[in-house]
């Protein structure tokens, strides 16, 4: 077996949404390649440690902040690597090409350079993925209310919404998917629907999410576009991670009127559970729009919300 080389790598992220990409350089492995910045981590670094030095020593900027995101493994001819991936939100000093043939601003769903090295499809799939999903409520608030603050949501740019409502029933519960679907899919956002409440035959155009106890009977990945789940615990998120599950949602990060009485994780209890995962986990529970910056900077990709994505 070869021996497994740490690296870090950054995805340098403008407030547009676009990130930076580096095209690797002449005698490297992959020439011409597109990577994230970054580099190996030396002897007696920390992935953190090598995040800061390489962007210094690449780019020439120093890194104000930096979250880490994913880390996944990928075995090439040359190296067997355990890529540690940070986001990078601010940062300071002149881009510029020290080590790299060219940079590039990309933005994950309309890349215009290539080919990315292979390690990284999985990455730009997860940095397409919205970053606030709204979760609905309409058997508490009411069909049309819901419906309506949906449109607004959707109005205000809101990309990703989940319908779960296990207390609307079946009768309505059908046309009640197929409407947010619609919406959502005139909008350009996407809907996943929660895969305990399909109706028979019902197939989710785009979106399956699977409740924690659905997970942790699933062998392999159901089809789907995007398939994720919520999870409570360490062992579901590696069960989604095994699976192969585009994201999952970890919570109750805050207390919540939705699971009263349960104790809720807390922020540092939450980016413990969710450290060297491969795929990107949001926090639910609680939270409302201003607590994105907060998620993130304990590795959250972004946040669920039930009450908060609706006001
Ligand atoms: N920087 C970076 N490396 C990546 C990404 N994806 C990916 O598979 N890798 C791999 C390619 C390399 O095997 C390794 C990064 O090592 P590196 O760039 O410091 O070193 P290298 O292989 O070019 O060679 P060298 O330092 O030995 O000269 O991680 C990525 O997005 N960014």
């Amino acid at each position: 077996m070869k021996k497994i080389v740490h690296v870090a790598a950054a995805i340098i992220t403008r407030p547009d949404g676009s990130f930076l990409l580096g095209q690797r350089a002449p005698e490297t492995y992959y020439t011409g390649y597109w990577e994230f910045p970054g580099g190996k981590v030396e002897p007696g670094e920390t992935p953190h440690e090598a995040l800061v030095r390489e962007l210094q020593e690449e780019l020439g900027i120093t890194v104000e902040a930096a979250h880490p995101w994913l880390t996944r493994e990928h075995v090439y001819e040359h190296a067997h690597v355990n890529l540690h991936f940070f986001e990078v939100p601010r940062w300071h000093g002149e881009l510029q090409t020290h080590v790299h043939a060219a940079l590039a601003w990309q933005r994950a769903e309309s890349l215009e350079v290539g080919p990315m090295l292979p390690a990284n499809g999985p990455i730009l799939k997860a940095l397409r993925l919205p970053r606030a999903m709204g979760v609905t409520q309409a058997a508490q608030v009411g069909i049309a209310p819901q419906l309506a603050a949906l449109d607004r949501a959707l109005a205000a740019g809101l990309k990703w919404v989940q319908v779960r409502e296990p207390d609307m029933p079946l009768a309505e519960r059908t046309a009640f998917m197929r409407e947010v679907e619609n919406r959502c899919a005139a909008a350009g956002a996407l809907c996943s629907l929660n895969a305990a409440e399909l109706p028979e035959g019902f197939a989710p155009a785009r979106g399956l999410h699977l409740p924690a106890r659905l997970l942790m009977q699933c062998a392999q990945r159901p089809e789907g576009e995007w398939v994720g789940a919520s999870c409570h615990t360490r062992a579901e998120l590696e069960h989604a991670a095994t699976l192969g599950l585009d994201y999952a949602l970890l919570g109750h990060v805050l207390q919540t009127p939705t699971h009263p009485g349960q104790a809720d994780l807390g922020w540092s209890r939450f980016g413990e559970l969710i450290a060297d995962l491969p795929m990107p986990v949001l926090a639910i529970g609680g939270l409302r729009p201003e607590d994105m910056e907060l998620a993130r900077s304990h590795g959250a990709h972004g946040i669920a919300m039930i009450r908060g994505a609706w006001n």
